[in-house]
């Protein structure tokens, strides 16, 4: 995207508020014309004392007010505008710069799983930060002095061309220096700017990555490995930088020169204008002053141009993610579910991550609504991928799954899910208290409700132990609290959604045998009546399931219940005998199938 057309988005944002934005453009226009009005009227001052010094001529004490109470009047008009535009402007950039980033959050959060695996929660962050604070910065700068200049340079010139040709042409000339210089600098930066950009990028997502995986980093004694590594990133940061400031610094410097040099030509020139007649002292210092004025409005222009350099890849990277179409979408046509009774069916479902491997292959099995279903295999056989596709965490590339009968994208997302109970393989719960997290399965629930779910996950007693009960707040991904508790948590949260269709995605697997053992009977007296799909490699919890389907490669290779496949004497069977020796080994006299 180029830069006029990024900046041109940028201020597309602000017509929401399109009337506010137009007053203050106006205001800024105003404020243009009154700053040019003060040159001229200082230079018709001194041409009506200049001419007083002439003999016999009164000083024309008339015009002298005139001008001298105009400027007065300008002077005042242009301090009231300044204040109400930087008042407005500022509270109209943070408006929407707080509005832009709570909508590309909103944005973010609804796109597909497939989307986030591929960026970064700590690069999201930062390109929806930065990118929200760029635009802030432009607009504010916009409205506040950039608009006002880019005005006063359309009407300057032109003006000044009227009041002295040849003077006016010596300021065209210095606008053309500035425009052919920066067009210069623009062309030889760009590209450098975004190789800095990507760095930041790079920067940000290794600190967030970092800082996520602290207790790894200090058991493996990496500390000093990781601050290398983000150093080595900051240095190449650095390196990118460098040339861009000084080619910046490069054309600070020139137009600069440039400016002071037209200055010291308008005077030699008006001078020698004068001599011959062809000037008055007046037309001199209106020029300069003119001349001085323009080149302020170019350096803001130069100013400007410089901010919306640095900022445009921050903003390009934030509209690239704003434009991310959800893959995953409602139809145009999709229905709200309503509440369903839990029949699946899915029929020749494939689907692959990378559209070359698939991660799931023709699979094809019904389910009546309250079976519970348990999907067992290897690991990476495509078992929570399955389960992610009923959810529509992704669509499938071909096959058909239905609810009830009914093709889920005939259905709405919101709804279809609210249909989902999810307990997943790593907990994912929130930095925040006990009870918000629950609120996430029924944000009505009450004390009661909770305590309720709580107890049945079997997690009283360790709510029991927690310093503020409900309200105690977990830490980031609930660091604070063991795996097992963890996993409670997060089946109780499940609980309180009370949903007809339950995905336990190795729910148990963090959980001591005798925990495991009180759990899994509080889950089969919520399974009931529920369809559930168990994903578990220790074969013992799924003993009671009506059918189990055994995948391999994504695809499904047996199916049937507990006693039918091992009397079948394959894979599972295979799997079965596996397993009641590794335990008969670690647990001679734990839990083992048998017993269970
Ligand atoms: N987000 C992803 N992007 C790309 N590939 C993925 C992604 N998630 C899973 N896969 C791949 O898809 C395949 C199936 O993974 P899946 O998680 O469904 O297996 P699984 O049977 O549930 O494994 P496990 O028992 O270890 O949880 C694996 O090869 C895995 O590497």
């Amino acid at each position: 995207m180029s830069i006029i057309r990024l900046y041109a988005r940028v201020l597309s944002l602000l017509r929401d508020e399109a009337r506010l934005a137009l007053t203050l453009a106006l205001a800024n226009v105003a404020l243009a014309a009154a700053l040019f009005a003060e040159p001229v009227l200082f230079g018709r001052l001194i041409d009506v004392l200049a001419r007083a010094q002439a003999p016999d001529v009164p000083l024309d004490t008339r015009r002298l007010t005139l001008f001298a109470g105009l400027w007065v009047a300008f002077g005042l008009f242009s301090i009231a505008m300044g204040v109400v535009v930087a008042l407005h402007a500022d509270r109209l950039s943070h408006r929407r710069r707080l509005a832009v980033m709570a909508r590309l959050f909103e944005h973010v959060l609804g796109l597909p799983l497939s989307f986030h695996g591929e960026n970064h929660s700590g690069r999201l962050l930062k390109v929806m930060l930065e990118g929200a604070n760029g635009m802030a910065s432009l607009w504010l700068s916009f409205f506040r002095e950039h608009c006002a200049a880019f005005v006063m340079l359309v009407v300057l010139l032109p003006l000044s061309l009227v009041i002295n040709l040849r003077l006016g042409a010596l300021l065209l000339v210095l606008v053309l220096v500035f425009a052919v210089l920066i067009n210069f600098v623009l062309r030889r930066t760009q590209t450098m700017q975004g190789t800095v950009e990507r760095y930041h990028s790079a920067l940000a997502e290794r600190a967030s990555d970092a800082l996520g995986n602290v207790p790894v980093i200090q058991s493996f004694t990496r500390i000093e490995a990781e601050a290398r590594a983000l150093r080595e990133t900051t240095d190449r940061l650095l390196a990118a930088q460098t040339p861009v400031l000084s080619w910046w610094a490069l054309a600070t410097i020139s137009t600069r020169a440039a400016a002071t040099l037209t200055i010291l030509a308008v005077f030699l020139l008006g001078t020698w204008l004068h001599l011959r007649g062809e000037a008055s002292i007046g037309e001199i210092v209106t020029f300069m002053s003119l001349a001085t004025l323009l080149i302020g409005r170019l350096e803001q222009a130069v100013g400007f141009v410089n901010v919306l350099f640095m900022q445009a890849p921050k903003i390009a990277e934030f509209f690239a993610v704003a434009d991310t179409a959800p893959t995953v979408a409602d139809r145009p046509d999709a229905v709200a579910a309503g509440q369903l009774s839990g029949a699946v069916t899915f029929d020749g479902v494939s689907f692959s991550y990378d559209g070359k491997r698939s991660a799931v292959a023709d699979v094809t099995f019904a389910v009546s609504p309250g079976e519970t279903v348990a999907l067992v295999g290897a690991t990476g056989s495509g078992k929570s991928t399955t389960l992610g596709l009923l959810y529509r965490a992704f669509d499938p590339q071909s096959g058909t799954i239905s609810v009830d009968g009914r093709d889920i994208r005939s259905l709405t997302l919101e709804s279809l899910r609210h249909n989902i109970g999810v307990v997943f393989q790593e907990p994912m719960l929130f930095a925040r208290s006990i009870a918000e997290n629950l609120a996430a399965g029924k944000p009505d629930a009450s004390e009661d409700e909770m305590r309720a779910a709580l107890a049945k996950a079997q997690a009283s007693e360790f709510l029991a132990r927690q310093p503020d009960g409900l309200a105690t707040v977990i830490g980031e991904r609930g660091r604070t609290l063991s795996g097992g508790e963890r996993q409670r948590l997060s089946i109780a949260r499940v609980l309180l959604k009370n949903p007809p269709i339950l995905i336990l995605d190795e729910a148990t697997s963090a959980l001591d045998a005798a925990t495991e053992a009180k759990l899994q009977k509080a889950l089969e007296a919520v399974m009931a009546g529920r369809t559930t799909f168990v994903i578990a490699h220790r074969l013992a919890t799924i003993r009671n399931a009506d059918r189990i389907l055994v995948f391999s490669d994504g695809r499904i290779i047996e199916s049937g219940t507990f006693a039918e496949l091992v009397a079948k004497g394959g894979h599972f069977a295979a799997l079965a005998r596996a397993q009641f020796l590794a335990e008969a080994e670690t647990q001679p006299e734990g839990a083992g199938i048998a017993e269970t």
